[in-house]
């Protein structure tokens, strides 16, 4: 660029900067780096090839040979028996251990204690001898004469189901400790969420929790699944012939030692390698939704190093829409299918109830009725027991003494006179769906689709098709204005679109009562009006909506009745003019003053 340019202002043409050369900095270390280990590749290949100790013909000779085929047909399936046994069995022992059952827990510990002491030799060898110990192995009714089955175990216990057995017992104490780290992994608002939608314990399991465990299992996981293929070659000691006894048969006659070691190292490598990829598959399969941008697959990253195609496919979203075509949404704003299908609110009424954690009371002696359709907002300072109130209504907290019952029926109980029995896990569940609640962290399931979170607890719960249930997600997803995110990943959303899919997943199961826990708390202030707005409407549909908000600006406006609390304790309830602009209690106005 000339000196008049600069005074001018003037643009210089664009073919100037195309002419312009590009010479990118050179690093003098990494230069050095690279041609260190060309010297040194070309070093090892050398030695490897130009050895004729390394005895390559003798290699070729045996590497696809019929016996050395067959050790490794053993080989390969003695890993997979005991990858799917041993996880299956981990996957069993982790639950177990994360279990509510002490006696479980502590039986599940102390399996993992055992088998991860003992080595895998030592296991495989008294497996072996089991036949000592035990004659027969018998399934009967104890200490009675009625027996299933009977079998010598030394016929039944041949090498190959003692190889299987001691591989399982390893590995499944092994892999239990790392399923469980995934398990602890997943936050506690995803089991929250998913109780708080009534989903079964084996299903949000299933569904919820393991998918979203699988991110921190898999890598350690196929850790110990490498292992375990090399592993196999221990079984040697049970005159099992896989793939390292067979070469070292082999070599024992011919005294070939190094190429036949060559020939299993290599066939090892080529297991790993094979292991190696499936792993990467498997990583980014379930990195679905945790990343906002999915990793390059294999083929892609292998052509972006021959310089092809570029590494990222160009702004290509992380969402089904890229794959499937999203059907056109018909949106029904008012008057649709759904509004009219609604329950009507429910009664909340919450008698007497108390809650300590430890010695510290959190809610005393709590008494309120919350009318069917009212908005009820509590507000209070912090720590003063809102959010264990609400938690409580719908039992995600078990309260120590009094009741909360929505249309006369208890959540978490059954009444019998004096007496309140507390109900089976499943009944707790189906009473819950009339209590929908919205968290703070908005508590999404990052592993499935926007379309899929509000799907998931329609289809289970309520036990609609999945037609029906994603015409009723798309209908309430065009209500609260994101008809065009249905086939989005929760992470590719902003916080306030993000709660409004939670808004949406909770008034797919039509709830009588809709719990608020400061539901924008968690949002950059831009975005708090986009969710009012929807709590706004949603204060004229009839349900029954209670909300603990910070906003007190918003509560005025949307509220029938304010409740103020402090120290665990209702201090004062009216309406917003009376409790906002007249409170009769000081502590409230002292609040009121501090916050408006
Ligand atoms: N699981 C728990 N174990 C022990 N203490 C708890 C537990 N949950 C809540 N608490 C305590 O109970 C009290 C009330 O908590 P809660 O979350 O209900 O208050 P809050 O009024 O909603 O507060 P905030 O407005 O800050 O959310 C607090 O002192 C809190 O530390």
């Amino acid at each position: 660029m000339s000196a008049t340019d600069i005074h001018t202002g003037a643009v210089p043409p664009r073919r100037d900067l195309g002419e312009l050369r590009v010479i990118p900095v050179r690093h003098r270390a990494r230069t050095i780096g690279t041609a260190f280990a060309a010297v040194l590749l070309i070093a090892i290949l050398y030695s490897v090839l130009g050895n004729p100790r390394w005895g390559w013909p003798v290699f070729a000779e045996w590497f696809l040979s019929e016996p050395v085929l067959t050790g490794l047909g053993r080989t390969l399936l003695l890993t997979a028996l005991g990858a799917f046994f041993g996880f299956t069995l981990g996957t069993v022992l982790a639950l177990a251990r994360v279990s509510s059952s002490p006696l479980l827990a502590a039986l599940a510990w102390g399996f993992i204690w055992l088998f991860r002491s003992i080595p895998l030799i030592v296991l495989l060898l008294i497996l072996n001898n089991l036949g000592y110990l035990y004659q027969t192995v018998s399934l009967g009714v104890p200490f009675t004469e009625i027996s299933f089955f009977s079998y010598n175990t030394t016929q039944l216990m041949t090498p190959f189901l003692a190889a299987v057995l001691g591989l399982t017992l390893n590995l499944g104490a092994f892999s239990a400790e790392v399923i469980r780290g995934g398990i602890l992994s997943v936050d506690q608002g995803q089991h929250e969420a998913a109780a708080a939608l009534g989903l079964p314990k084996g299903h949000q399991a299933r569904r919820i929790v393991l998918p979203q465990a699988m991110r921190s299992i898999v890598p350690t996981a196929f850790n110990e699944i490498i292992g375990l293929a090399k592993g196999t070659s221990m079984v040697y000691v049970l005159a099992l012939p896989e793939l390292f006894y067979t070469v070292q048969i082999i070599y024992r006659r011919n005294l070939e030692v190094i190429p036949l070691l060559m020939v299993a190292t290599v066939w090892y490598l080529i297991i790993l390698s094979v292991l190696s990829i499936i792993q990467y598959h498997i990583e980014r399969h379930y990195a679905r939704g945790a990343l906002r941008t999915l990793p390059p697959n294999a083929f892609r990253v292998f052509f972006a190093r021959l310089g092809l195609v570029s590494l990222y496919s160009p702004a290509r979203p992380v969402s089904v829409a890229a794959e499937t075509p999203a059907p056109v949404i018909r949106a029904r704003s008012h008057g649709s299918d759904w509004a009219n299908s609604l329950p009507g609110g429910g009664t909340v009424e919450i008698r007497g109830v108390t809650k300590a954690y430890g010695d510290l009371v959190v809610l005393e002696d709590v008494d309120l009725v919350i009318p069917s359709g009212s908005v009820t907002a509590i507000i209070g300072p912090s720590g003063s027991g809102k959010s264990t109130l609400l938690r409580s209504i719908n039992h995600l907290e078990r309260v120590d003494r009094g009741y909360i019952a929505i249309d006369r029926e208890l959540i978490g109980y059954r009444r019998e006179g004096d007496t309140l029995y507390e109900l089976k896990e499943r009944e707790v569940l189906e009473r819950r769906t009339d209590v929908g609640m919205v968290f703070q962290n908005f508590n999404l399931f990052p592993h499935l689709t926007v379309l899929q979170n509000i799907t998931e607890a329609p289809i289970k719960v309520r036990g609609l098709s999945r037609g029906d249930a994603e015409r009723l997600a798309l209908d309430l997803l065009a209500r609260v204005g994101l008809a065009d995110k249905a086939y989005a990943y929760p992470r590719q959303l902003s916080g306030g679109q993000q709660q409004r899919v939670a808004i949406a997943r909770t008034l797919a199961l039509k709830p009588k009562v809709l719990l608020f826990d400061e539901p924008t708390s968690a949002l950059d202030p831009e975005l708090v009006g986009e969710v009012l707005d929807v709590i706004k409407e949603l204060a004229q549909s009839g349900i029954t909506l209670i909300i603990v908000t910070h906003e007190i600006g918003f509560a005025r406006e949307v509220a029938d009745r304010i409740v103020f609390m402090e120290q665990g304790r209702v201090v004062e309830t009216g309406s917003p003019e009376q409790v906002l602009n007249d409170p009769q209690h000081r502590r409230t106005a002292d609040f009121i003053a501090k916050v408006l």
